[in-house]
């Protein structure tokens, strides 16, 4: 079933999900689900690394997957790229159908999906696509010029790590991202972190939230 519905995903760039037999289950319906969310260089990818490491989880990075499909010569390259390059997001069946990819493949059943959802639209895409929500919600709260500071000298080569693009960015953070982030707080989902301090620091109000969890799941 849910290949079935990756191939039609793929068919249809200009797909809208609406209706209930358009809704597919997770295969793994027991998956846990964490949304890692914050602005440009927050700190996501750095502390998702440190997730993994010390609770297993598989580390799906949105825009790393986009990236590689800019790499890998799919027939969405090219606008994956104009569009990062503009600090703006790629429309969200692509990025849920990317997404979706990874959460099927490999036996790991704990998920942490970083950057994503940016949008109310990708938000409401993953749900009607996957049928299903994330279990809890890490909100990276960092100000925007510690933000801007750490992507300017982060050096990785990305594209979108300028000041032009970065502005951008933020904007797009601000009138797209934080309605997010309120939606899963309003729902009792959020977990904020003050994303300043040291690496180590940050971590020691993260691992607090998957120790309750992993506790959770032993006594259910
Ligand atoms: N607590 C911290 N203090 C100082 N620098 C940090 C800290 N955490 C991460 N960094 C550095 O800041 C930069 C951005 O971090 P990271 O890539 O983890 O952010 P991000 O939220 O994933 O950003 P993006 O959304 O742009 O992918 C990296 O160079 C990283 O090494
Ligand atoms: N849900 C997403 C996630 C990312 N993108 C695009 C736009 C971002 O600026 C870029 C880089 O993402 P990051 O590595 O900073 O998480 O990728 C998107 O369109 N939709
Ligand atoms: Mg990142």
């Amino acid at each position: 079933m849910l290949r079935r519905t990756i191939a039609s995903l793929k068919s249809s760039i200009s797909l809208h999900i609406t209706e209930e037999k358009d809704r597919i289950c997770p295969k793994h319906i027991d998956s846990v689900i964490t949304f890692v969310l914050g602005g440009p260089g927050s700190g996501k990818g750095t502390q998702c690394a440190k997730i993994v490491e010390t609770f297993g989880f598989k580390h799906l990075s949105a825009g790393d997957l986009l990236r590689k499909e800019i790499v890998s010569d799919s027939e969405y390259g090219s606008m994956i790229l104009d569009t990062i390059r503009e600090g703006k997001i790629v429309p969200s069946e692509v990025t849920v159908k990317l997404i979706l990819r990874e959460l099927e493949s490999g036996d790991n059943h704990k998920f942490l999906i970083d950057g994503f959802p940016r949008s109310e639209e990708n938000r409401i895409a993953f749900e009607h696509i996957t049928g299903s929500e994330p279990n809890f919600v890490l909100f990276f709260d960092c100000p925007e010029e510690e933000m801007v500071k750490r992507v300017l000298s982060r050096n990785q080569g990305r594209i979108d790590d300028n000041i032009d693009t970065i502005k951008k960015r933020l904007k797009v953070f601000e009138s797209l991202n934080l309605p997010v982030i309120d939606y899963y707080a309003k729902k009792g989902k959020l977990h904020r972190i003050n994303a300043v301090g040291t690496e180590d620091e940050i971590f020691e109000q993260v691992r607090p939230v998957f120790a309750a969890c992993e506790k959770k799941a032993t006594i259910t």
